[in-house]
C-alpha cells in the first residue's frame, strides 16, 4: 500500500485525492482541523505514520500556514502532477505544487512552491510562477508572464505576453491582462484594469 495524506478535504482536496491515486497513492487519508470525522492535524502528527503530505487547500494564505506547520513538523510535502499533464523540458515544479489534468506547462517555465494550475490552464513558455500561486481553470499565460507570490489568476483569465502581475493580487474571473499589474491589488475586466487596492 502507498500511503499519502491530504491536508484538506475540500472540494479542492477531493480533487488532489484524485491525482494522488493516478500517482499510485492507494491508501489516502485526509487531515483536516475544521470537520471532527476527520483527523486533526495534531492527530496525525501523534501517529507518527511517516508518510507524505499534499496540500488540499485553494486558499494561498492558509495552504501557506499548513505548508509550514507540515515543514515545521519534519513531514515531506508531496507535489503532484495529474497525469494528463505535460510539462515541457527545462519546467521547474516547486515542492507541494499541484498540477491538475490536462494543464500543459511549457518550455523553461519556473513554477513555484505550494501553487495550484487547476484543470486545463496554459502556461507558456518562459514564465516565472512565484510561490502560493493559484492559476485557475482554463487560464492561458503566454510566454515571458510573471507572477508574483500568493496571487490568484481567475478562471478562464488569459495573461499575454511578457506580462508582470505582482504579489498578492487577485486578477478577476474572464479577464484579459494587457497591462502589468501591480502588488496588493484586485483587478478585473477586458481590458483587466485595477479595482482596488488588497489589503491581505
Ligand atoms: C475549481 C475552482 O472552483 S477554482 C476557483 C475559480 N474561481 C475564480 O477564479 C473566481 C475569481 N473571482 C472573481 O472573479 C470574483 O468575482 C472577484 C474576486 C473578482 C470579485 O469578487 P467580489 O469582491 O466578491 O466582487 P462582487 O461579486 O461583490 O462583485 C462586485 C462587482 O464587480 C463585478 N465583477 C466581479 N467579478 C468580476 C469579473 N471577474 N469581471 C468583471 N466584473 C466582475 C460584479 O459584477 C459586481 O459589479 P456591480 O457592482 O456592478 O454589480
Amino acid at each position: 500500500m502507498k500511503q499519502i495524506a491530504i491536508y484538506g478535504a475540500s472540494g479542492h482536496g477531493k480533487v488532489v485525492a484524485d491525482i494522488a491515486r493516478l500517482n499510485g497513492y492507494d491508501d489516502i487519508l485526509f487531515i483536516d482541523d475544521g470537520i471532527a470525522t476527520y483527523l486533526s492535524f495534531e492527530r496525525f502528527v501523534q501517529q507518527q505514520l511517516d508518510i507524505p503530505v499534499a496540500l488540499g487547500v485553494g486558499n494561498a494564505q492558509v495552504r501557506a500556514r499548513l505548508y509550514r506547520r507540515c515543514r515545521e513538523h519534519g513531514l515531506s510535502i508531496e507535489t503532484l502532477v495529474h497525469p494528463s499533464a505535460v510539462l515541457a523540458d527545462g519546467v521547474i515544479v516547486g515542492e507541494g505544487t499541484v498540477v491538475m489534468a490536462n494543464s500543459v506547462v511549457n518550455s523553461d517555465t519556473d513554477i513555484g512552491k505550494c501553487c495550484i494550475l487547476n484543470t486545463s490552464c496554459v502556461i507558456e513558455h518562459d514564465n516565472s510562477i512565484g510561490d502560493f500561486v493559484h492559476i485557475a481553470p482554463q487560464v492561458a499565460c503566454a510566454g515571458g508572464v510573471k507572477i508574483g507570490d500568493y496571487s490568484h489568476i481567475g478562471i478562464g483569465s488569459c495573461i499575454i505576453q511578457g506580462i508582470t502581475v505582482g504579489s498578492h493580487t487577485v486578477i478577476g474571473a474572464g479577464s484579459v491582462v494587457v497591462k502589468n499589474i501591480e502588488n496588493h491589488i484586485l483587478a478585473y475586466g477586458n481590458p483587466c484594469k485595477p479595482i482596488k487596492e488588497l489589503t491581505s
